[in-house]
């Protein structure tokens, strides 16, 4: 893999580049981040990422990868006109920012649009990949390798792009928040909170290695834990008279939702 240059050193840069190492991938990491130091220098440690700056990572970098919260972007766009070279990849892992605000800001480079997720840290992201108009297969194939070394890859068009964001951009946390919730209804039930989090926590990673494995549908394996007139029964009943469904596609909508008003915001 060529070299590549992380302009951010949050959250999704670390998953990433943590991912990458654990896959045994040796290729040049360089980072610059403009808060936290300290995090940069601890990041040369544990993943022998190289700190740099923005100016040394578009000298030196085949691949950018653009890892800042979007209300940064620009200002990052307007360092990198004067130097990036049309033989350079940029890769924006940024929610709410279309495709044409880089290509409008950065001519005739290269830009690939992901979105990934934080689960990269343990190689079971699921990244939505989407082309920009300059992007040639070499550009594609550059993009999926980094990708699919951290999970799964989807191609899709830009309109898709909030659609998927809303469902395996953001859902992690949506993931995470019914494991708080679960854990939380343990501890009401009288469960201590050690007891709960495992309970909650271990049933979630079963399931989902049910769901990974079985080769049964989400549907079918629920009807396999449900006996007639039983307990999961009356626990499901629940959350179809709350209308469970109701919930969740409003919270993928206001995802999606807040996504286009961003892209409004960011199209300068
Ligand atoms: N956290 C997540 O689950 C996901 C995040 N994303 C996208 O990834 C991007 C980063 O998100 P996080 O990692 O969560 O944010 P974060 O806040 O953890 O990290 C952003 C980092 O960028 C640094 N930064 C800001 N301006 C900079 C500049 N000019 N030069 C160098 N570094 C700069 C900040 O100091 C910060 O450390 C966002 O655009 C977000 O939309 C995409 C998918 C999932
Ligand atoms: O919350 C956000 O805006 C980012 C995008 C997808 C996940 N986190």
């Amino acid at each position: 893999m060529q070299a590549i240059g992380f302009i951010g050193a949050g959250n999704m840069a670390e998953a990433i580049i943590r991912g990458l190492r654990a896959v045994g991938i040796s290729s040049e990491i360089r980072v610059t981040n403009r808060s936290n130091q300290e995090k940069l220098q601890k990041m040369a440690e544990q993943y022998m990422i190289i700190p740099s700056t923005l100016e040394k990572i578009v000298k030196e970098s085949e691949i950018i990868l653009l890892a800042v919260k979007p209300k940064d972007m620009l200002g990052v766009l307007k360092d990198l006109q004067k130097d990036l070279k049309s033989s350079q990849l940029l890769i924006t892992v940024a929610a709410g920012i279309p495709l044409k605000t880089y290509e409008m800001n950065l001519p005739g480079i290269p830009v690939v649009r992901v979105m990934p997720n934080t689960s990269s840290y343990v190689l079971k992201s699921m990244t939505g990949l989407v082309q920009g108009s300059v992007v040639h297969e070499n550009h594609k194939r550059m993009a999926e390798e980094i990708f699919q070394a951290v999970g799964k890859t989807l191609w899709i068009t830009e309109d898709k792009l909030n659609p998927l964001m809303s469902i395996s951009g953001s859902g992690p946390a949506y993931i995470y928040l019914f494991t708080e919730t679960l854990i939380q209804a343990g501890v009401s039930s009288g469960l201590s909170e050690v007891d709960a989090e495992m309970l909650a926590k271990e049933t979630l990673f079963g399931a989902s290695q049910m769901l990974q494995e079985s080769g049964k549908s989400p549907a079918r394996l629920r009807e396999e834990v449900t006996s007639p007139k039983g307990t999961t029964l009356a626990a499901l009943t629940v959350f179809w008279e709350k209308d469970l469904q109701d919930i969740v596609t409003s919270a993928a909508k206001a995802c999606q939702d807040r996504a286009e008003e961003m892209e409004r915001e960011y199209q300068g």
